[in-house]
């Protein structure tokens, strides 16, 4: 039965009180008809401290807000366009363990989502293997529960902080946490040696990109139907542009790739697969 209930993420504080929410893995919708389908819902996931919040309040607000470490989880749902089609986000937060989030996971009708996984360009080596891990669970983890992947973006955030001379960072008068050409990629051999400065920032994006390629390919996981990694943004040289939930920059890329690339692998996947099996045995519409 379609309900509302008071609580306290953003949408309620916006929106006097009422918000569309999973409580305790039960949906809670504002839909005006309890019949309609759920809007398209999105998961966001990554480690603690990758910026999911912060993407959030950004497509929520268009402001950036200073936010704290998310407990379990929280539920946003954002307009898309004029119409009133919304987006349901779920973020799943990073600092619990991880069988929380499997719970969490658990308790979603899981047919065919889609996903933005958040990961901090700027971790070390060591932390950006860890977000790669946890990449490929959530993908394995999906697929063997039967579900498919209709939209995965791997978000490359904090590119504001990365410095090489004269881009971003600088001109912004950001202070740099990275210093590429000291400190980043160490990632061996993938770097090529005598690369320009420059040109070493999206050799960062490459390195990224080319390890969850391998690990997709060693654990035999299928391609998502549509993958996209952000990072293709980061352009470097005075007119370089970064993705980073802070600035602001990229932020209405990510939130179009994702509406676009949602809708053409719902339908690449209703394509696919044979007729009735576009909902759950309960009947519930799955959607995005
Ligand atoms: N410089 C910079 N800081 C960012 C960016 N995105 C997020 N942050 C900061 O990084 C910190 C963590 O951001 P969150 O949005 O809370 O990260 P999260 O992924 O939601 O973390 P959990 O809820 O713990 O899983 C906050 O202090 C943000 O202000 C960015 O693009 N650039
Ligand atoms: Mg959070």
């Amino acid at each position: 039965m379609a309900r509302k209930v008071r609580c306290t993420c953003v949408t309620s504080t916006l929106n006097h009180g009422l918000c569309p929410c999973f409580r305790d893995g039960s949906l809670v919708s504002s839909s005006p008809s309890e019949h309609a389908p759920p809007p398209p819902r999105c998961l966001l996931l990554g480690l603690s401290g990758s910026g999911k919040t912060t993407f959030l309040y950004r497509v929520k607000t268009g402001e950036f807000f200073d936010v704290k470490p998310t407990n379990n989880f929280v539920v946003e749902e954002v307009l898309i366009n004029k119409k009133g089609d919304t987006i349901t986000f779920s973020e799943v937060g990073g600092t619990n363990r991880r069988n929380i989030r499997l719970q969490f996971l658990q308790s979603l009708p899981l047919l065919g989502i889609s996903i933005l996984f958040f990961i901090d360009v700027t971790s070390s080596p060591d932390a950006l293997r860890a977000a790669f891990e946890e990449l490929i669970y959530v993908i394995s983890y999906t697929q063997s529960r039967g579900c498919s992947i209709h939209y995965l973006g791997v978000v490359l955030n904090k590119q504001d902080l990365l410095d090489p001379p004269g881009t971003y960072a600088k001109r912004k008068g950001i202070e740099p946490r990275v210093d590429l050409e000291k400190e980043w990629p160490s990632p061996e051999s993938s770097i090529g040696k005598g690369e320009e400065l420059l040109e070493r920032q999206s050799s960062v994006v490459k390195w990224i990109k080319r390890e969850v390629y391998e690990a997709m390919e060693q654990y035999k996981l299928s391609q998502p139907e549509q993958l996209h990694f952000i990072s293709e943004l980061l352009h470097t040289g005075p007119d370089g542009r970064g993705v980073s939930m802070k600035t602001g920059d990229g932020v209405q890329e990510v939130f179009g790739r994702l509406v676009a690339g949602m809708k053409a692998g719902r339908e690449k996947a209703a394509k696919r697969a044979p007729l009735g099996l576009s909902k759950t045995a309960a009947g519930v519409k799955v959607d995005g």
